[in-house]
């Protein structure tokens, strides 16, 4: 694929994500600004909603899990060009998205309804905190890369793409995981959860903890002993005093000769 054509698609991919992740806030948080939310809809029978359900969170799991092994990019780059790789795998995430949104169906017993005026608002202020967190964080570890777009812009450009570093800016000392933990933040905290939310919920909170125990493989594999210190010093998902990353020891290097 030429340069000019990996910057165009990665652009549209880009702006589609861009529009999912939108979506996504206002759909788990009920918001009315879209036409469709996770709790919006008439009902229909229970069972075929959960299967249904399920399918859609699996479809959305498996795509994530399996494509962003290293082994699986491995194989897939025999076809897809290297550049689009990224492009390409966050074309599908937001389709299986956008799938979700589209045949949810709506379950509405309900399992807690926070009335209390100042109870609204400290979880409405949690679900915004949480998707600000997604967003914060993934500019901290890099937003253009996990995207693709720095990878077509390298390509436009006929730059190699340097090797990935491991980074530990701002939050990542408190916490390893606070783009999960941003979605925990978000997928739970509603005043009013039902029964289908909390499908949503505790479906997305076990993905995501099988997700981190895949991740954290890869990470070892890739940066060894650097993340094995890190994992020793910093929590998975809540930050607590005294869990902080240490400054990484200095490498000396010999002095030349003078
Ligand atoms: C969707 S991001 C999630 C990052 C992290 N798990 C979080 O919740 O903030 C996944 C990508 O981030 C990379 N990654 C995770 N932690 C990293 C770190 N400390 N430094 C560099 N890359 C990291 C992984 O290799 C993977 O490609």
């Amino acid at each position: 694929m030429g340069g000019i054509a990996s910057v165009l698609y990665g652009a549209v991919v880009y702006s589609l994500f861009f529009v999912t992740f939108l979506y996504a806030i206002a759909f788990t948080g009920n918001l009315a600004l879209v036409p469709k939310t996770i709790d919006s809809g008439t009902e229909g029978p229970l069972i075929p909603a959960l299967v249904i359900n399920t399918l859609l969170l699996g479809l959305f799991a498996i795509q994530h899990s399996v494509m962003a092994r290293p082994a699986f990019k491995r194989w897939w780059t025999r076809f897809v060009p290297k550049a689009v790789e990224r492009t390409t795998y966050v074309l599908l995430a937001s389709l299986a998205l956008v799938a979700l949104f589209v045949h949810w169906r709506p379950i509405l017993a309900p399992v807690w309804t926070v009335t209390n005026p100042l109870g609204v608002v400290v979880l409405q202020a949690i679900f915004w905190f949480g998707w600000f967190l997604v967003l914060l964080s993934t500019f901290l570890i890099n937003h253009f890369e996990l995207f693709g777009l720095r990878q077509v812009w390298a390509r436009l450009r006929g730059h190699t793409l340097p090797e990935p570093q491991f980074r530990t800016p701002f939050i990542y000392k408190r916490v390893r995981h606070p783009i999960y933990l941003g979605f925990l933040l978000a997928f739970w905290a509603t005043p009013s959860m039902t029964a289908g939310h909390l499908l949503f919920a505790v479906a997305t909170t076990g993905y995501i903890l099988i997700g981190i125990w895949l991740e954290e493989r890869d990470l070892i594999d890739l940066f060894g002993d650097q993340y094995r210190r890190y994992r020793q010093q910093v929590s998975m998902l809540i930050p607590w005093p005294g869990r902080k990353a240490k400054p990484e020891p200095e490498i000396s290097h010999p002095r030349p000769a003078e």
